[in-house]
């Protein structure tokens, strides 16, 4: 049994940095919670927190409902699992996954047996003899865990485990990995930057911002029904269309969602018209994934956008295209330029600024773009998100019969819609 708690815990860096500010959440006994969110907003610092690496500067942290701040890492029964791991090299596959065992002066053959059922587990059974210099990646991964998960622990901690692996084992092993510690019934916290890893793998996703929850739920709820503009940026591929829309409420009857051009209608008995309805004469933002969006005949009725074929993308299984629909886009700041698939992970920035670092010759001193305590407050301010001229995302069939330049009329879902204030709130009362 296995529960964690944090209560506003929030750590600033002695020089002033707040890398985790006032999270407060539940991991419930056998619960597979993500951290999810870009590289540096604060995930590996409420990890390390609850391993006792690193002390919270305010705030509580509870395991099994006990406070644990006075209770040294060892104490706490943790194992944590990290994207650089190191396995002994002189050492066999069983030797490395028995070690802490044998540490804890557990006896030759209980050890063995515990090594074996793991092992199996892991899928590693037939290369006990073997050592890690010949072993795959993939392999080696396994025995990391198989070694932080030998002494049973209460809770497990694992901090971006694949990322040092391609992607078709990455995929292979995340199922492995659910499979594993549900199977065991272990607590686990995982971080990482990929939404691909959290929303097949969470039973919940915890979504961070520059060291603020943002949002937490099941990855139906997060993705469905995003609490905030980031959050909805933040998840899905394509990144979801996010237009600017001015409200105009013609009362008993509708509300204009205009969006520059061409506007939508919600009528009035739709259960969200209500809160929108504050935003009379306002701007706010109207979200809209590609899923909700359809090509249809040029003249239907309805809810439908025209628009033209900027560019297509095609991925094979499908084709995207971008619509000019003479609306404005909204752009989270920090997501700007990025695809869904690229927010560069830990690993990325580390080697960047480890090599920045070798060229320059600046040893420790140099400092990298990220922790610049200007910089980030800039960007921080949740308000100054960009506008650019709107591309609509929309899928298509694969290879599509048109190109750029065609019309293509879109219908739209308005059941799907999601709409958000300028401070990036979800506007809909009651939305979860
Ligand atoms: N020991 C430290 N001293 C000072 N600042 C630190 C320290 N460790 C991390 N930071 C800073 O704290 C912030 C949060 O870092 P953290 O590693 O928790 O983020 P993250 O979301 O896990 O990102 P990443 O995936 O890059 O590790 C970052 O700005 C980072 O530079």
């Amino acid at each position: 049994m296995s529960t964690v708690a944090l209560k506003d815990v929030t750590k600033v860096w002695p020089h002033g940095s707040v890398a985790v500010d006032r999270v407060s959440l539940d991991v419930e006994d056998g619960e597979f919670l993500v951290l999810l969110g870009p590289s540096g907003c604060g995930k590996s610092t409420i990890l390390r927190m609850i391993a006792g690496l690193e002390d919270p500067t305010s705030g509580a942290i509870l395991l099994n409902g006990e406070p644990v701040m006075d209770l040294a890492p060892r104490d706490r029964r943790i194992a944590m699992v990290f994207q650089d791991f190191a396995l002994y090299p002189h050492m066999t596959v069983g030797e490395n996954i028995g070690f802490p065992l044998k540490l804890s002066g557990i006896e030759l053959v209980p050890r063995g047996e515990r090594i074996g059922d793991v092992a199996s587990a892991l899928g590693i059974g037939d290369v006990l003899a073997r050592r890690p210099g010949q072993l795959s990646g993939g392999q080696r991964q396994r025995v990391a865990m198989g070694r932080a998960i030998v002494r049973r622990p209460g809770l497990f901690l694992m901090d971006e485990p694949l990322s040092n692996l391609d992607s078709g084992l990455r995929a292979e092993l995340r199922s492995e990995i659910t499979g594993l510690t549900r199977e065991l019934g272990v607590t686990t916290m995982y971080v990482t930057h990929d939404q691909a890893e959290a929303l097949t793998m969470a039973d919940r996703v915890a979504i961070m911002r520059k060291g603020v929850l943002q949002d937490i739920g099941t990855p139906t709820e997060v993705y469905g029904r995003p609490a905030t503009l980031y959050v909805a940026a933040f998840l899905g591929a394509p990144r979801m269309n996010l237009l600017e829309a001015s409200v105009y409420v013609h009362l008993d009857r509708y509300i204009a969602l205009n969006l520059g051009e061409q506007a939508l209608y919600l009528p009035w008995n739709d259960i969200r018209s209500r809160a929108i309805a504050h935003y009379h004469g306002e701007r706010i933002v109207v979200g809209m994934r590609a899923e909700a969006l359809a090509p249809v005949a040029p003249d239907t009725p309805g809810d439908v956008l025209q628009g033209r074929i900027r560019h297509l993308e095609h991925h094979g299984h499908e084709s995207l295209a971008f619509l000019d629909i003479g609306a404005t886009a909204v752009v989270v700041d920090e997501l700007a330029g990025m695809t869904a698939d690229s927010v560069p992970d830990a690993g990325a920035f580390r080697r960047i600024g480890g090599a920045l670092q070798r060229l320059a010759g600046r040893g420790d001193k140099a400092v990298l773009e990220r922790d610049d305590p200007e910089k980030t407050s800039v960007l921080s301010d949740p308000g100054r998100h960009q506008r650019r001229p709107a591309e609509l995302a929309v899928r298509l069939a694969p290879y599509p019969a048109v190109s750029p330049g065609h019309p293509l009329a879109i219908s739209v879902r308005m059941d799907a819609l999601h709409f958000f204030n300028d401070r990036g709130d979800r506007i809909d009362v009651g939305w979860r």
